[in-house]
């Protein structure tokens, strides 16, 4: 394993675990509860066979007593165990699930191109789930098992050193035998387990997502075959670590059985010339409440290794290095106050702008140079490939420059990214739309909008009569908007935009797919609908409609 690799599986390792105060109270009730478990099934022994004995009752009080509080406490002192380790996995697993996602961020897709779809959604659902048993099925049955099993050892050993260091011998033999068996039957099968999961996730996002394409070219049977042979190699997987498991439980339940002979074997001689019958009864059976206990060893370290290949997986996403062409949350991010803008600065100056994509070789945008002022159109033209899409993504800091950029005179890398993108908004080129009513797509650009301002954004981007007819903000859009066209599409991501108020609205490309009519009439209602002190730059490649005033620039394709 490279150094990398450990480095990124400790830092995600080291993000799964609660802070040491809160894993206190479940490693304190889980040590109580095992105890329990031990000393219930010994004290118990002792019991029954000392009444054998028929000795006055008021002998056997404290034996009465000690096995009900033991009972109740087994049971009390587990579910306490439970309920604070839990609470405290839990909780970390909720800023978990948000640090994965904050790191994925930046990474998205640039840095991790390379991983398919339903690897980096496993990756996020079941491996970032998985990466809770660290604290829960790893650590503390070990801890706990390791404090129970050590303080058992010792309290035999005060009845009989040998029958002690038998239990010792066994418990080691028994274990190191069950792991290595584990470790050969189902070690593969803890790294397949992902993989196959990921392909079946796969298979089945792809069924979905292309369903109209594999009905259309009768190609839905191959696909049910590809989601069958991907379910059943996950069956075979899981199916693979089930019989490891019960090998390893086997292994167990004989080796306690052997233990239990062979402290029989020991103690006889002495039973009744130093070991009482009741002390030789309970000495014979505490073996097994031991191995009770020490059964949760093999399944701990079967866990170990699932939640180090997820460890790896989440690595493998969140620990890679973000490119230098992603901007990342710098100083300016962490401080608080409002950054200094000069109002009498022009609203946005590009000078020299250069933007390339991470790992391309070459820039997309070179040399770009323009001023735009509020009420200002900026119309950005160039043939496919030229790069206008490459720099509406900087313009909004999803892509890193170099040369300047200004915001209101103030270097744009150099304010919080989250400013830049309150200052400038972006209808890119197919919007998403969720698929929820038409009232949810509006209200995320802002929450405190009402019913009448949602309505007055779709009436200015000519959408108003069309969300009427269809019974108002309560309108499905259907999933990637399938029920709205790509015109009505653009139309309600530039109502998003108005809400949202941006001073800046970039719309990139917002015909694409709308034949030339219906395009010249969309670019007029677009561009109109923005307010007049606010400034627009318009990605397009369709000539203008005439009634647009703006100013153009023409992006040229770097040559090979
Ligand atoms: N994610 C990416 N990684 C690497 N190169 C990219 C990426 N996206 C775009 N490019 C390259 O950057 C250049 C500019 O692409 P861009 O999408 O900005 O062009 P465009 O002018 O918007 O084209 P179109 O009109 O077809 O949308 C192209 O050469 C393209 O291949």
């Amino acid at each position: 394993m490279s150094a990398h690799v450990a480095a990124g599986r400790k830092a995600v390792l080291h993000r799964a675990m609660p802070a040491a105060r809160r894993r206190g109270p479940g490693l304190a009730f889980g040590v109580l509860a095992d105890l329990s478990v031990v000393g219930l099934l010994g004290l118990s022994m002792w019991l029954i066979v000392r009444a054998g004995e028929q000795p006055p009752i008021l002998h056997l009080t404290f034996a009465i007593v000690g096995v009900r509080a033991l009972a109740i406490g087994r049971a009390a002192f587990r579910y306490t165990e439970r309920l604070f380790s839990h609470d405290a996995a839990l909780a970390q697993l909720a800023t978990l699930r948000a640090d994965t996602f904050t790191a994925l961020i930046p990474r998205v897709p640039g840095a991790i191109e390379s991983h398919r779809r339903g690897e980096v959604l496993a990756a996020f659902v079941d491996d970032v789930d998985q990466l809770q048993d660290e604290p829960l099925r790893v650590r503390q049955p070990i801890a706990v098992s390791a404090v129970v099993v050590i303080l058992s050892i010792a309290v035999i050993a005060l009845i009989s050193p040998l029958a002690a260091l038998v239990l010792t011998v066994m418990l080691l033999a028994g274990g190191l035998f069950a792991v290595v068996l584990a470790q050969r039957t189902a070690g593969a099968s803890d790294r397949e387990l992902s993989a196959a999961r990921a392909g079946l996730v796969d298979a089945l996002l792809e069924r979905f997502a292309s369903a109209e394409v594999l009905t259309a070219f009768g190609a839905i049977g191959q696909q049910r075959a590809r989601i069958e042979a991907a379910e059943a190699r996950l069956s075979a997987v899981q199916l693979r670590r089930a019989r490891s498991a019960g090998a390893t439980g086997a292994i167990l339940a004989a080796a306690s059985g052997l233990a239990s002979i062979l402290t029989l074997l020991i103690l006889l001689p002495a039973l009744g010339q130093g070991v009482s019958a009741p002390l030789f009864a309970a000495a014979v059976v505490v073996p097994a409440a031991v191995f009770e206990v020490f059964g949760q060893v093999p399944a701990a370290l079967a866990a170990r290794r699932a939640v180090r290949a997820s460890a790896d997986r989440v690595a493998a996403l969140t620990e890679t290095e973000i490119p230098t062409e992603i901007p990342v949350p710098g100083p300016a991010d962490a401080a608080s106050g409002e950054p200094q803008l000069d109002p009498a600065a022009p609203l946005v100056e590009v000078r020299d702008l250069a933007v390339r994509h991470p790992g391309a070789a070459r820039d997309a945008v070179s040399g770009l140079s323009f001023e735009l002022a509020a009420g200002q159109t900026l119309v950005v033209t160039g043939e496919s490939g030229a790069g206008k899409s490459t720099l509406a993504l900087a313009l909004v800091r999803f892509l890193a420059y170099r040369g300047s950029y200004r915001l209101r005179g103030v270097e744009a890398s150099t304010l919080p990214i989250a400013d830049v993108r309150k200052t400038v908004g972006l209808c890119e080129q197919l919007p998403h739309l969720f698929d929820a009513d038409l009232r949810q797509n509006l209200k995320f650009a802002r929450d405190t909008a009402t019913d009448e301002e949602l309505m007055a954004a779709l009436d200015r981007v000519g959408l108003g009569e069309w969300a009427r007819s269809r019974g108002g903000l309560d309108a499905a859009v259907g999933e990637h908007g399938a029920l709205v066209s790509g015109g009505q599409a653009q139309r309600i991501a530039l109502a998003r935009a108005l809400l949202a108020d941006f001073p800046v609205v970039v719309l990139d490309e917002p015909t694409a797919g709308v034949d030339r009519e219906l395009a010249d009439r969309l670019l007029l209602d677009l561009v109109g609908a923005v307010p007049a002190d606010r400034a627009v730059v318009l990605i397009t490649h369709t000539e203008l409609p005439e009634g647009i005033r703006a100013q153009r620039i023409e992006l040229a394709a770097p040559s090979v």
